[in-house]
């Protein structure tokens, strides 16, 4: 099955890396100012079996990987084009116009196509780097699941399987907005005490919300979601976690890189304040992201929330 990834950005590039090493990939991007390095991506040089272009391919399974944000962008440019095949979102988030997933967005762009979602612990870098990654493939059809995760599993990139897109998006999505949050108590020298217990009070409200919009808990418990937690939490590889560092230590963020999490705090606060799912750690991260609180006060009302069990 040839395969093509859209956007060429870190996570793009990385995995046409990847992917070339099974047989040839299409890396496109609308507006590519490189050669053979992509400056997004620092180190690595692409494989003679990656082709880069500007003009959209053909090919049986596309891997999206444009940020959430560029998601309802990117659709009204190309759906059309992208119907009928097998899309693979890689984007984590959830889209700040909408409230909708990438998955949902494509699912309904291009109603003819299968839509599945690539998801786990992995930065770009390592899997570039051919380090050993496990990922996850959630695809709805699970004959469909099958087929993607052979297609696009290799001896260092393994693919576990689901047929739970829903939990599988949501915690590649939420696990963002906790990530900042633990960057956050770090940054601002409350400590590795604090941090963990953001992680687990995190993990806890990540696995209400996707059980509220209906997913599987179990799911959440797995790479999509308390593995990749544990990544984006605790590495300073990470832009989300590096983003709440600045913010707990009241510092500039270049505003260029992206952080999924920022926007995606936001969409779910508005959800969870609409729908009553309680997510007093998102809700914070919203107010900080959004420049209606300061961290000191964030913190305030973290620690004045009344006592309850566990
Ligand atoms: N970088 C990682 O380590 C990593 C790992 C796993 C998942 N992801 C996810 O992959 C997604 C993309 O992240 P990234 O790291 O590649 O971001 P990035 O900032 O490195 O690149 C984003 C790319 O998207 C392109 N883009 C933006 N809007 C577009 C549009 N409308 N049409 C076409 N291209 C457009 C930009 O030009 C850029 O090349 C995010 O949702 C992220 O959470 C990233
Ligand atoms: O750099 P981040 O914070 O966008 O994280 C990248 C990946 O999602 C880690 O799995």
């Amino acid at each position: 099955m040839s395969v093509a990834v859209l956007g060429a950005g870190a996570f793009g590039t990385a995995l046409a890396v990847a992917l070339s090493a099974k047989g040839p990939v299409t890396l496109w991007g609308r507006r590519i100012e490189w050669q053979g390095q992509n400056p997004l991506l620092p180190g690595v040089v692409l494989p003679g079996g990656v082709s880069v272009t500007e003009n959209l391919p053909d090919a049986d399974i596309l891997l999206v990987a444009v940020p959430a944000q560029a998601m309802g962008g990117f659709l009204s440019d190309h759906a059309p084009a992208l119907d009928q095949r097998a899309l693979v979102s890689c984007a984590k988030g959830i889209d700040l116009a909408t409230g909708r997933s990438p998955a949902r967005m494509l699912a309904e762009a291009c109603p003819n196509a299968t839509v599945a979602v690539l998801t786990g612990p992995s930065f770009a870098a390592d899997i570039a780097r051919g380090l050993p990654t496990a990922l996850t493939l959630a695809c709805a059809d699970a004959e469909a699941g099958h087929r993607l995760q052979h297609a696009l599993s290799t001896p260092v990139l393994r693919l576990y399987r689901t047929t739970d897109v829903t939990g599988a998006e949501l915690g590649g999505a939420l696990k963002n907005v906790i990530a900042i949050a633990a960057g956050v108590a770090i940054g601002a020298g409350l400590g590795d005490s604090a941090r963990a217990a953001i992680i687990t009070r995190g993990f806890a409200e990540m696995t209400r919300f996707a059980v509220a919009k209906g997913a599987d808990p179990e799911t959440l418990t797995g790479l999509s979601g308390l593995g990749d937690l544990i990544l984006t939490a605790t590495s300073e590889q990470s832009r989300n976690f590096r983003y709440g560092l600045s913010l707990g230590r009241a510092e500039a963020f270049d505003p260029h890189v992206t952080v999924e999490g920022a926007a995606t705090a936001r969409a779910v606060a508005a959800i969870a304040a609409r729908e009553g799912i309680e997510m007093p750690v998102s809700t914070l991260i919203a107010g900080l992201a959004g420049g209606r609180l300061g961290v000191k006060q964030a913190v305030e009302l973290l620690l004045a929330r009344p006592l309850k069990e566990e």
